[in-house]
């Protein structure tokens, strides 16, 4: 099995750069840097970066880069791949310069979203300084926060997110716009740390090739600050503010630059999986989180 630690990075395209880099520096409160082959670092912590941002033709996300333990991990995964009959790619010698690893693994799922596994992230641990005062991300052991996906072929991709990469089902919610209407599917899994979830797959295609990447601060002030921040900068708004009812997280909604959304929360649940019986909920938040505001 595959022992995935959290997600470490994930990479998104944008026609412009300097688009990214306002957003990062000015919304988010995240510093950025020049990427080797001329992309665009955004940092959230000690490591040089959390987010990769490339030059390309259309708005989207790229991949969700997977952090093992290290070499053995890193064996141990790709022997688990050809057992599992799955394709793999290595990563060439720029993509593992820019990403900074040690050694990088590509596989594809079955709803075309596109994993890097990787290992050994190099670091200068330079401190976490934001442009716009924010204390810090909850990042560490727990990767840089989640990631939704796409998964209109929801049974495929579930198998191969479990079966292939090893995640658990941390709950389900069935989804049901219309409510005598049919369900869709979302599923939230975790891999190796204590964050609710770190992947979650939602059954119905998505352009951008994400729905959410979830970032969260150590306050309530701090969600509350990056609201103002969004509203300043004339950023739309995805959902209002809101309470998850799974993993307990407040947190708003807002569109990035490559057209997908980004969730800036506060006071996720941290679990011991030990301790833990996955359960299906069936409200979308205890309070708040209009997803109405997204679509007006
Ligand atoms: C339900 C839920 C629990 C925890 C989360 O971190 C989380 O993002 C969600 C919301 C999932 C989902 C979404 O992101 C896209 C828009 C969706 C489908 C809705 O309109 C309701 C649930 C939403
Ligand atoms: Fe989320």
């Amino acid at each position: 099995m595959i022992d995935i630690r959290g997600l470490s990075y994930f990479v998104a395209q944008v026609g412009n750069l300097g688009d990214w880099q306002c957003y990062a520096e000015d919304v988010l409160g995240m510093p950025t840097s020049p990427a080797p082959g001329g992309a665009l670092y955004v940092k959230m912590d000690e490591r040089p970066f959390r987010m990769l941002v490339v030059e390309g033709d259309s708005p989207r996300y790229l991949a969700s880069g997977w952090e093992l333990a290290g070499e053995k991990a890193f064996r141990n995964a790709l022997a688990h791949l050809e057992a599992k009959g799955v394709e793999w790619q290595a990563g060439s010698a720029e993509e593992i310069e820019q990403r900074g690893v040690q050694a990088l693994a590509i596989v594809v799922d079955p709803a075309g979203n596109r994993h890097e596994l990787s290992w050994g992230h190099r670091s200068d641990c330079l401190p976490f300084v934001s442009p716009q005062g924010v204390p810090r991300f909850v990042t560490g052991d727990m990767g840089l926060g989640h990631t939704v996906l796409p998964a209109p072929n929801f049974d495929a991709t579930l198998a191969f997110a479990t079966e292939v990469l090893g995640f658990e089902v941390s709950d389900i919610f069935n989804f049901r716009p219309d409510p005598n209407g049919p369900a869709t599917r979302i599923h939230f899994l975790h891999c190796a740390n204590a964050r609710h979830h770190s992947l979650a797959l939602a059954e119905y295609p998505v352009p951008s090739g994400c729905v959410h990447v979830m970032v969260e601060v150590d306050s309530m002030t701090e969600v509350g600050r990056a609201h103002d921040r969004m509203q300043a900068h004339g950023v739309p708004l995805s959902a209002t503010l809101g309470q998850h009812l799974n993993d307990r997280m407040t947190s708003f909604y807002m569109k990035t630059p490559s057209g997908f959304d980004l969730e800036y929360g506060y006071g996720g649940l941290q679990l011991d999986w030990a301790e833990h019986s996955a359960f299906e909920f069936t409200r979308v938040s205890i309070w708040g989180h209009d997803f109405s505001a997204g679509r007006q």
